[in-house]
């Protein structure tokens, strides 16, 4: 397995803050991940997204230690705009990130900019537009779509870039559930069909045990833990701990086992699905 991204020992505090938004940060992301980060708020997760994509130093002020290597790049002696063809960048707002006329126009605006050819960009958008299942939305207007769809459009517009890693900063906070679902469905496909690396901060803990393959837990700067979702949400007194809620399956089924000792030996389930198979196994 080859190394996508590489945080060693990372410090980082913004221009005119005392105190730092990554603490001596370690971490190794393998081509092909899901990562989901979690924590609670100033925790450090949009400051991670940013060193990632590069933003971090070249668009930021601040004190960055350590080292960061993206694709085997070090980030801080790589251009951006060099670093956008490895790492794209999705944020919470689909509506901030889209400026072009069409669906079509706004896919391709980034390849064109590169000056790539226009039947490769032909090609991109055509292909774009049916993985992320939008192809219904070629001519419209970007901003007469709803926030799901906005989303998946700001999604291809960054794929078409081709980044091997897509990072995407709390994607779904302003869309409503189905938005949620679509954002989700999309993202999985591109990690499971394409092997995109995919970095994704989400309040939705829910969904990121179920999506994601890997999650870090973050707290003060600090990634405090660093598993599987079942390893990580089953921790319940250190997620808790920085104020965060686990699947409210786990914890419906913790307080029952507390109360009633009827769990056993049994892991906690993470999701509803899980928790009905865990039953039905032991009945
Ligand atoms: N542009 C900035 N300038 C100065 N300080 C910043 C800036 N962005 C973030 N910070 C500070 O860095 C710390 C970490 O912020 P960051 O946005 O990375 O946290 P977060 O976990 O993403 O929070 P949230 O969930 O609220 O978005 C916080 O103390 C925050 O105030």
């Amino acid at each position: 397995m080859n190394k996508a991204i590489e945080f060693k020992n990372v410090s980082y505090t913004y221009l005119e803050n005392d105190v730092p938004a990554l603490r001596k940060v370690s971490l190794e992301v393998e081509e092909g991940e899901f990562v989901g980060i979690v924590g609670p708020n100033s925790s450090g997760k949009s400051t991670i997204c940013r060193a990632i994509s590069g933003l971090i130093p070249h668009s930021y002020s601040g004190q960055l230690d350590g080292e960061i290597i993206v694709k085997g790049y070090k980030t801080q002696e790589v251009k951006t705009v060099e670093l956008a063809k490895f790492v794209g960048m999705v944020f919470a707002d689909p509506e901030a990130q889209l400026s072009q006329n069409t669906v079509w126009e706004e896919i391709a605006f980034g390849p064109a900019n590169l000056g790539i050819p226009k039947v490769e960009i032909l090609k991109r958008v055509e292909e774009l537009v049916a993985l992320l299942k939008i192809e219904g939305l070629r001519n419209k207007s970007p901003f007469t779509l709803s926030g799901g769809e906005q989303q998946r459009v700001a999604i291809a517009s960054v794929l078409a870039m081709q980044p091997d890693i897509l990072v995407l900063d709390e994607p779904t906070s302003n869309l409503d559930p189905q938005g949620t679902a679509e954002v989700f469905a999309a993202v999985r496909s591109l990690n499971e069909e394409q092997h995109i690396t995919v970095v994704m901060v989400e309040h939705e803990v829910e969904l990121l045990a179920e999506f994601a393959n890997r999650i870090l837990l973050m707290n003060k700067g600090e990634i405090v833990l660093d598993g599987t979702p079942s390893c990580v949400f089953r921790s319940t007194e250190i997620v808790r701990q920085t104020g965060l809620n686990v699947p409210q399956v786990t914890e419906v089924i913790e307080i029952l086992d507390k109360e009633y000792n009827v769990w056993g030996q049994r892991p906690y389930p993470l999701t509803v699905e899980e928790a009905i198979k865990l039953i039905n196994l032991s009945r």
